[in-house]
């Protein structure tokens, strides 16, 4: 089929199958344009694929080959080139465009700025929103627009969804307030372990939309991405806390956000593929 916003982008490492036919949707949303620090996320989709060249298919230590599963990806999302909300309604659109033919399909986004998740949660509307970010994301506005991507953990919160965050070590005041006043629970980077993890999921509601900012992660595993912010997670602490979520709740999307660069091979889209790859293995066991 054809969606109304997309283009075809770079292929990934492994063959493909149609939309109508896939578990796994794989969507760019090369969107930069709120980022107050490094720029580059416009990048992220591409520079994502191109990554996967350098993986090997086969997972080991789940003895699953994704190159063997019905993998689909739709290309990019044409976007509005300053416009967080315009670009978002986007996303929202063609997540439903996607829904109405493959209604089971898991849409996995590959962005671009933390502030078109909005679009994929407003689309697949799940009951509770699971975040790995440094940063909150709680602002009611930032730098006079409300979807910045500063605000997405707050625009989705109105929503009525409930939160978990987790890798937190950035955030002001108000936005600390916002949490307590609002049920909104997280964990500090440096607090973080498998138990933190379990004990404020467990009782979420679902389904579940998993959004994974890549600033989430120590900054040697991501220094290209808008906001890098040092003392993050490790990679294995994320795959453990993804592979629990995915086999004990009903997840409906996931993104993987704030990948930049200019170079291709870069780290940060190195272990964003390698972050994809796991994802994918971990909802086929
Ligand atoms: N979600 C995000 N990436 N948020 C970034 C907020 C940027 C705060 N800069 C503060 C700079 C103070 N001089
Ligand atoms: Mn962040
Ligand atoms: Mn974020």
């Amino acid at each position: 089929m054809e969606f109304l916003y997309t283009h075809e982008t770079l292929k990934l490492e492994f063959p493909l199958v149609r939309p109508e036919e896939a578990k796994y949707v794989i969507l760019g949303v090369p969107f930069d344009g709120t980022t107050s620090y490094k720029p580059g996320t416009r990048f992220g989709p591409t520079l994502i694929r191109q990554a996967t060249l350098n993986l090997e298919s086969y997972i080991l230590d789940y003895d699953i080959d994704i190159a063997e599963l019905p993998i689909a990806d739709i290309g990019d999302i044409a976007i509005v080139a300053g416009d967080p909300r315009k670009t978002a309604d986007r996303v929202r659109e063609t997540i439903e465009e996607l829904r109405r033919v493959n209604p089971d399909a898991i849409p996995i986004l590959l962005g671009g700025e933390h502030s078109q998740t909005l679009g994929a949660v407003e689309a697949l509307k799940p009951a509770s929103y699971v975040v790995f970010d440094a940063h909150l994301d709680l602002r009611d506005s930032y730098e006079d627009n409300p979807y910045n991507h500063a605000c997405v953990a707050r625009r989705i919160a109105e929503l009525g969804i409930r939160e978990a965050l987790f890798g937190i070590r950035s955030g002001t005041k108000e936005e600390v307030e916002f949490a307590k006043e609002n049920g909104i629970s997280w964990v500090h980077a440096r607090d973080y372990d498998f138990d933190s993890f379990i004990e404020l999921v467990k009782p979420l509601p679902e389904p579940v939309y998993l959004s994974i900012d890549i600033d989430a992660f120590d900054l040697s595993l991501v220094p290209s991405t808008g906001t890098p912010e040092a003392g993050g997670l490790r990679f294995w602490d994320v795959i453990e806390a993804v592979e629990w979520l995915v086999e004990n709740k009903k997840v409906v999307g996931v993104d993987i956000m704030e990948v930049g660069g200019t170079e291709l091979g870069n780290v940060t889209a190195l272990t964003a593929a390698k972050l994809l790859f796991y994802i994918i293995g971990a909802l086929a066991r």
